[in-house]
């Protein structure tokens, strides 16, 4: 097999993954990824030991020891861009030899758990929960790029989605890994995660700007595919979800919910609720 070229699979003269700079033997089988950098310590303070502390630009990386078993939690930083090469990239540390640069014969699959923060979309998501994403829906044209396998009814949903919102592209869903959500969430409100290519119009939100389509959010917020609504907003976890499956690694995306764009409302204290997913999950390891 040819090797795959210096330019296509980048490796830092230690050896290291481009943007991670990380070596194969440094991540562990477990992954837990936030997207604020500051939130990494947050989590690797409940473990046991620190093994190594690594960062480039938004990817900050602890692995270690949490009650005896390995475990790395990595920032992503903010939308699917960035997840794109994080999934990438970790994938390339346990399934491509980086030496001979050719894929290794068998492929290892990682547990991948986000432990990010959302604005809730309905009513009935109170303000300070946690909730899983059943599904991931990207409003990103990530997907536009690759082959995604996709159900008929997901497609389906992606279809009346752009139909609805009158889109150029249309937006993909894909499902969570249900044995994670079995270990992980099974006390967590279930929803379908609306992943956006950004924070504001993409979300409904007007400052001195506002969305092009003036009756955007009641459109998401009505939307109902044979009883598929969407339940909350975020960044990351459409995409999370299509690298994964193209990749075959298992992934999981647990929300807290910090906003309330029905009710105007943010949390009183984000904090909180983002320790309480934190702990939640660690408990659960
Ligand atoms: O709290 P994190 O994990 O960053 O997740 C959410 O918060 C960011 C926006 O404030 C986006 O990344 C969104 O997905
Ligand atoms: O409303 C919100 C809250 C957190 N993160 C988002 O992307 N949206």
């Amino acid at each position: 097999m040819q090797p795959i070229p210096s330019s296509e699979l980048i490796l830092s003269p230690n050896g290291s993954i481009y943007h991670l700079h990380l070596l194969p033997e440094q991540i562990a089988d477990t992954i837990l990824t936030v997207g604020d950098p500051n939130r990494v310590e947050m989590v690797s303070r409940y473990f046991d030991k620190i093994e190594l502390r690594i960062q480039k630009r938004e990817f900050v990386t602890h692995t270690g020891l949490l009650n005896g078993k390995r475990v790395t939690v990595i920032s992503s930083g903010m939308g699917t861009d960035n997840i794109e090469i994080l999934m990438t990239e970790l994938d390339a540390l346990v399934n491509i030899d980086l030496k001979t640069r050719t894929p290794n014969p068998s492929t290892r699959s990682l547990s991948i758990i986000r432990l990010g923060t959302s604005g809730a979309l309905q009513q009935d998501i109170p303000l300070d929960s946690l909730l899983v994403s059943e599904y991931g829906i990207g409003l990103d044209t990530l997907m536009c790029f690759y082959n995604l396998p996709q159900t008929e009814n997901e497609m389906a949903i992606g279809k009346k989605l752009q139909q609805n919102l009158a889109l150029p592209f249309t937006p993909y869903a894909v499902a969570c890994d249900t044995d994670l959500k079995k270990q992980f969430a099974f006390d967590m409100l279930p929803g379908n995660t609306l992943t956006c290519p950004g924070f504001y119009a993409p979300q409904g939100r007007k400052l001195r700007l506002s969305p092009k389509n003036s009756e955007y959010i009641e459109k998401l917020v009505n939307f109902n595919h044979k009883n598929f609504k969407l339940t909350n907003f975020e960044m990351e976890t459409s995409g999370y979800y299509a690298m994964a499956k193209l990749l075959g690694h298992k992934i999981l995306s647990v929300n807290a919910i910090i906003a309330s764009r029905i009710n105007h409302q943010f949390s009183s204290n984000p904090q909180k609720v983002i320790e309480r997913m934190i702990e939640t999950v660690l408990e659960r390891v």
